[in-house]
């Protein structure tokens, strides 16, 4: 048996990673990250998650998050994971204030922690702003440089409509009236991961408008199949909201995901999509890979 690799495993609304530091810790040794994270996410040889997210030194930010999909396949965002890599970046003084910056592979985040006798509950990520124009989501076709609003697509005998918005990392939302009956398993197993429409793949959102500062969201995320809660998605769900006018924009909107609540606003001063949500550890320890 080698050293082992200390980690902690957090979650955020029940979209939970294993976490390796690497601001304290060296890391140099273990050979392969997507491996890693297929090993670990594996309830039964591993230790069960939707993947692993390092926290490691930054060259322009306060702190860098990398993140792996459970297939092992890098992703460019997570929001779930910023308010973690907050929380534990805080708690473990490894930054020096409620305010700091966190690299992403989709640009640096700001970060502001809601702390209490120096433990965070609650974490607010700026979360930048949304990326609309087609290619740069990306989804295929043409009408280059315009937003994918209400797009139609016909799968066997049906036919759906969706929107797509980048949060750093490509979602499509499909609008539904009872989140219940969301085609989830059939149209994420087809879409997320392999369709020529989706040339990086895409985050399957289902979104049920309840008022106009409440929507209803699950999602097949690529990468990792059906989590608990997407914290980019629930951003895009936001977002698409917006656009195809069934929420409000300027004003908290409660997004209602399996694993909890999330409380998104995108503001016009700005273009930004603020997210606020829960950081939660469930325990630490020491993984022995095969
Ligand atoms: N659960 C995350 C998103 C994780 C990455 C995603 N599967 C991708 O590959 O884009 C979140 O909370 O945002």
């Amino acid at each position: 048996m080698g050293q082992g690799i200390r980690f902690i495993k957090m979650h955020g609304l029940g979209n939970c990673y294993i976490y390796l530091d690497g601001m304290t810790h060296d890391l140099s040794p273990i050979a392969s990250f997507p491996e890693l994270s297929q090993q670990v996410s594996d309830p039964y040889k591993g230790i069960g998650s939707d993947g692993l997210i390092l926290i490691l030194p930054s060259a322009d930010a306060d702190v860098q998050m990398r993140i792996f999909n459970k297939d092992g396949s890098e992703a460019m965002n997570c929001g779930n994971g910023l308010r973690c890599v907050a929380k534990y970046v805080y708690e473990h003084r490894l930054v020096d204030s409620e305010h700091f910056a966190i690299e992403t592979r989709s640009g640096n985040k700001q970060a502001v922690v809601h702390a209490r006798n120096g433990a965070v509950n609650e974490v607010t990520v700026d979360m930048g702003e949304p990326i609309l124009e087609r290619e740069r989501i990306p989804v295929a076709g043409e009408k280059r440089g315009q937003k994918v609003i209400r797009e139609h697509l016909s799968i066997g005998d049906k036919e759906y409509t969706f929107t797509a918005v980048s949060m750093g990392n490509p979602h499509a939302l499909f609008f539904v009236e009872d989140i219940s009956k969301a085609p989830i398993h059939k149209l994420g197993a087809l879409l997320a991961d392999k369709d020529p429409l989706f040339p990086n793949g895409a985050n399957i959102g289902f979104v049920e408008p309840i008022t106009d500062r409440e929507v209803n969201y699950r999602v097949w995320e690529c990468g990792s199949g059906i989590t608990q809660a997407c914290g980019t998605g629930a951003c895009a769900s936001v977002v698409a909201s917006i656009l195809e006018e069934r929420v409000t924009k300027d004003v908290p909107v409660t997004v209602h995901l399996d694993g909890g609540d999330l409380t998104i606003e995108w503001r016009s001063e700005t273009n930004h999509v603020l997210m606020t949500g829960e950081a939660k550890v469930i325990c630490e320890g020491v993984y022995f890979q095969e």
